[in-house]
């Protein structure tokens, strides 16, 4: 199978720390990666380094066979979707949906005397309607709801048809309802035998879409477990990364978390 992304022996020093020290992770195709460790573990500066948006103090970062640092990275970018909060924030205001959309193909945050072919709208509405948003195609893009602006935010990211497509913390901010429908939407991208590799950033488990196959735990800036989801994401693993005693429980694909009681501790 095709090795899509290679982190060896990074370390990235900020602050005259640290802040990932000698992270190993291989990603190949086909796989649908979540990304989990508490505040500060490092889930942003790895993501970033995957994106090809951050260059290692030391160690090589390997996107699609092309190591960052020896090619030009406006070569490497259009290969990793991202799609974030802060990024959604960045779009200019009183752009249309469609043209959020377009724009990617061009690596653009908004509109630019670009002239679009008829199979970039065709392309940018396809994946409007496939993300369950197509009827807001001609709506000003802030003024659509958060799960709507996530839905554009991951159209718009996939609009280059990268080889990656990162999704940070994507149904954070979400009402339960929101969080579900967005988790369904991203179980069917993940099913899709075209779809890129998919890594998803969350805090919590229970916001992994069912259908995601691997999982990589980072602690203090290293990596805790990585690995098949069902291997990686246990109570002895999750309790050692978040400090605390908990109990993971699977189901139809799903996790969920809860920390022991005191009763329950005593008696381990
Ligand atoms: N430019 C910087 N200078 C100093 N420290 C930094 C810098 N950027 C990040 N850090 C530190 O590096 C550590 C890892 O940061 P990072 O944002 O990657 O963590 P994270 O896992 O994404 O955290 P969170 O879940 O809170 O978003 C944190 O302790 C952070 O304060």
């Amino acid at each position: 199978m095709r090795d899509v992304l290679e982190l060896k022996d990074v370390i990235v020093k900020r602050g005259g720390r640290n802040i990932l020290d000698g992270v190993n992770w291989r990603v190949n195709e086909g796989e649908r990666w979540v990304v989990l460790g508490p505040n500060g573990a490092g889930k942003t500066t790895s993501i970033q380094l995957a994106a090809g948006r951050m260059h290692p103090s030391s160690g090589t970062v390997t996107i699609v066979g092309e190591t960052l640092g020896r090619v030009d990275v406006n070569e490497l970018r259009p290969l990793v979707g991202l799609t974030s909060a802060s990024l959604d924030t960045r779009i200019p205001a009183g752009q249309r949906v469609l043209d959020v959309v377009r724009t990617a193909a061009y690596g653009h945050l908004a509109r630019w005397r670009e002239i679009y072919e008829d199979e970039d709208t065709a392309r940018a509405q396809q994946l409007l309607d496939g993300l369950g948003v197509g009827s807001l195609a001609d709506r000003v893009f802030n003024t659509i709801s958060s799960g709507e602006t996530k839905r554009v935010g991951i159209a718009r990211a996939l609009m280059p048809n990268p080889e990656v497509l990162i999704l940070d913390e994507p149904t954070s901010g979400l009402d339960l309802g929101g969080r579900e429908s967005l988790l369904e939407t991203l179980t069917g991208l993940a099913a899709q035998p075209y779809a890129p590799v998919l890594i998803l950033v969350t805090h919590h488990v229970e916001e992994i879409p069912e259908g995601f196959t691997h999982a990589l735990l980072l602690k203090d800036g290293t990596v805790f477990a990585a690995g098949p989801i069902s291997e990686t994401i246990t109570s002895f693993n999750l309790s050692r990364v978040f400090g605390l005693p908990l109990e993971v429980e699977s189901s139809h694909g799903r996790y969920t978390a809860r920390a022991l009681r005191r009763e329950e501790r005593q008696s381990l």
